[in-house]
């Protein structure tokens, strides 16, 4: 029998561990020509952190965007929590998918507790005639939204700093704001493009912590990352994209050890690769060539070797004097 013995603060209405939140099947983008994402499965359960990581240009943001309403895939189909995701970004955010971006798009003159309120628009009901009229209920839900926000800020890190303006955070709060401003919309599902982009080792440790307490809240994430020593700490299962198709995916140890994870980052042909016969044929050439000029040195070495130690001073005879 295993115990858990981890606590976790759930948040209200988030589903039992283990449910699917995100379906993808068989997701291709194209930009004419180019197939940026190609026939991409993907799924991430409640409970999970999944991490997504390939070379540059291999189609992860791509897909992000795929997910988050930004583009519609040329082919394929996206589901959050077994509905078929609306075509439109706003839309997807309202369904509980939310998202941060790699380049940090706050609003820059904004204060910290503003950009949050901004990012809580999609869970505000009161109307128009509401926010003109400045009726009791606009000033409940006003209220009600800042002390979300405030809580929110907390939970990052930044309550202190809430009156400050967005541009004036260092580069690492900045990122931990777009944490906020993405968790304001009350998401199931959080997808981070690259959060420790431009961090120093204590900011990243610091951001690992922050997603674990997330997913403890109950939400799944999804995480883009280059470092792929915060991937590998974090994350439960790992897909590994290269040239827009999915290669690999399980769990940390699996695809750290995995060769063809390997030779992708190293830029390397793994087993069955285009071009592998050829590559093998040419090391074997080269191999040959290798050792025929080592044999053909051999000679020249030891006669350098013989003239820095005359035949009298042979080896061990230092040590025997
Ligand atoms: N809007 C677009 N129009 C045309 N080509 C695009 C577009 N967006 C991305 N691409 C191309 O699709 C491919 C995948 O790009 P993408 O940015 O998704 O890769 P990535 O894995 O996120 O890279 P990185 O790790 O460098 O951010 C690249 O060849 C890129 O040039």
């Amino acid at each position: 029998m295993t115990t858990d013995t981890t606590t976790k603060d759930t948040a209200p209405g988030a589903p039992a561990p283990g449910q699917v939140v995100l379906d993808a099947r068989g997701v291709t983008m194209r930009f004419g020509g180019l197939t940026a994402v190609r026939n991409v499965d993907l799924t991430v359960n409640s409970g999970e952190i999944v991490g997504l990581i390939g070379p540059n240009g291999a189609g992860k943001t791509t897909f992000f965007n795929c997910l988050t309403g930004l583009y519609v895939p040329t082919e394929g189909e996206v589901r959050y929590r077994d509905q078929v995701l609306p075509p439109k970004s706003f839309k997807v955010t309202a369904a509980g998918i939310a998202r941060t971006f790699q380049n940090i798009r706050l609003f820059a003159n904004m204060t910290v507790l503003e950009n949050v309120l901004v990012g809580r628009h999609t869970r505000t009901k009161e109307g128009l005639w509401s926010a003109l009229l400045r009726g009791p209920g606009f000033h409940r839900a006003e209220a009600a939204s800042r002390e979300r926000a405030m809580e929110l800020l907390r939970f990052v890190g930044l309550d202190r700093k809430a009156e400050h303006l967005a541009r004036n955070l260092p580069y690492g709060e900045q990122r931990k704001l777009e944490i906020a401003r993405a968790l304001a919309s009350e998401p199931g599902l959080l997808l981070l493009d690259e959060p420790t982009a431009g961090m120093n080792p204590q900011e990243t440790r610091a951001t690992e912590e922050l997603v674990f307490a997330i997913r403890d809240q109950g939400i799944a994430v999804l995480v883009i990352e280059h470092d792929m020593r915060f991937i590998f700490n974090l994350c439960d299962r790992v897909a590994v994209l290269v040239q827009g198709e999915k290669l690999v995916e399980g769990d940390s140890a699996a695809v750290q050890g995995d060769e063809r994870v390997i030779a992708a980052y190293l830029g390397e042909p793994f087993e069955d690769a285009p071009g592998a016969a050829e590559v093998a044929e040419v090391e074997a050439a080269e191999a040959a060539a290798g050792t025929e000029s080592a044999e053909a040195t051999e000679p020249a070495e030891a006669a350098a070797a013989d003239a820095e130690n005359p035949t009298d001073a042979a080896p061990g005879k230092e040590n025997d004097r």
